[in-house]
């Protein structure tokens, strides 16, 4: 005997033919929406975390920035809606200028990255007091309300959490994976296992883990010092997803978050720098063997259409 789903997300199928792939269906069956792609946009890449302040803007704008120096063509999204930080991490703070032919924002590039956030289009101390439809309408504006293509990723960066942000990207729009973002602690890790299981309930890839402030590096001595003991990050290891890099907590990348230069722009040559590089040629590797948007738009049957 077939499962309801099953059953439901096969007569989809037939219905809509090859336009609609097995995942699609499967989507539809559990009542989602379709996710349509991002015009001009290849692939989409969320970066997330359970427990906030561990490093996930910090991450975002530096992969970002270190995509876009091994030639590819970069956006960098603030999904965060209430706390956006990107204004100041990638020092761009004006408001976006609007396409009159379309009524499409134009998003503001620093770095050779195209960027948009809560805080382009909100006075720098004006407090936003949403409830959820709210919020996941704006993240949808921003999604779809701008021009983002021609792009090769669009980086989002979201709030901490699994709320309304998260599911409203997950519904709508086709992620191309999740990096998660962690430091060891047992309370961060155990926010971002929820996290990560719920992007695998809604069907989205996740690419691994960036550890965060694991350890530092002594300028004077270059000796290594731990801040976990041997058996937290052993537990954490073991709960996360495969570990993609393991940054170190150092004064220059706080410094360089505060005058909105990213590190990987300031100190291109240094050893977190370089960290983050191989991170941008990790994912670029997997995005290499990923079925490209003509194949994704085949098997969705979709478009742009504007949210
Ligand atoms: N590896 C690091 N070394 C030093 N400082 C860091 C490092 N990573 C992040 N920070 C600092 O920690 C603070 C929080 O970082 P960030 O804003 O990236 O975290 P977040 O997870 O995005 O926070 P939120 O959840 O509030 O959006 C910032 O001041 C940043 O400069």
């Amino acid at each position: 005997m077939l499962h309801p789903l099953v059953r439901v997300s096969r007569l989809l199928r037939r219905f809509y033919g090859t336009k609609l792939s097995d995942h699609q269906a499967a989507l539809m069956a559990r009542g989602l929406p379709k996710r349509e792609p991002i015009s001009g946009v290849q692939d989409i890449i969320v970066v997330a975390s359970g427990k906030g302040g561990v490093g996930k803007s910090t991450v975002a704008a530096n992969f970002a920035c270190s995509l876009a120096r091994l030639g590819k063509r970069v956006g960098l999204l603030d999904a965060d809606i209430f706390g956006p930080s990107i204004p100041l991490l990638m020092n761009v703070h004006s408001e976006p200028l609007v396409n009159d032919r379309n009524n499409l924002m134009i998003p503001p590039q620093n770095y050779n990255v195209k960027c948009l956030s809560m805080g382009m289009l909100t006075p720098p101390d004006g407090s936003i007091i949403w409830r959820g439809p709210l919020v996941m309408s704006a993240v949808q504006r921003l999604l779809k309300g701008a021009e983002w293509g021609p792009l090769d990723v669009l980086v989002v960066d979201t709030p901490p959490g699994t709320g309304d942000v998260h599911l409203s990207l997950s519904q709508h729009a086709p992620i191309t994976g999740v990096i998660l973002v962690s430091t060891p602690h047992t309370a961060a890790v155990q926010v971002t296992v929820r996290g990560a299981k719920m992007y695998e309930k809604l069907g989205v890839p996740i690419f691994g883990l960036v550890e965060n402030m694991r350890y530092s590096i002594c300028e004077n001595c270059s000796q290594r010092m731990e801040f976990f003991k041997d058996s937290t990050c052993a537990r954490s290891q073991e709960a996360l997803p495969r570990k993609l890099i393991s940054l170190p907590l150092d004064p220059h990348i706080a410094e360089c978050c505060e005058t909105g230069v990213p590190v990987v722009i300031k100190h291109p040559d240094s050893d977190y720098s370089k960290l983050f590089t191989q991170l941008a040629g990790d994912i670029t590797d997997i995005l290499d063997k990923q079925p490209k948007v003509a194949d994704k738009d085949k098997a969705t049957g979709g478009g742009n259409s504007e949210g």
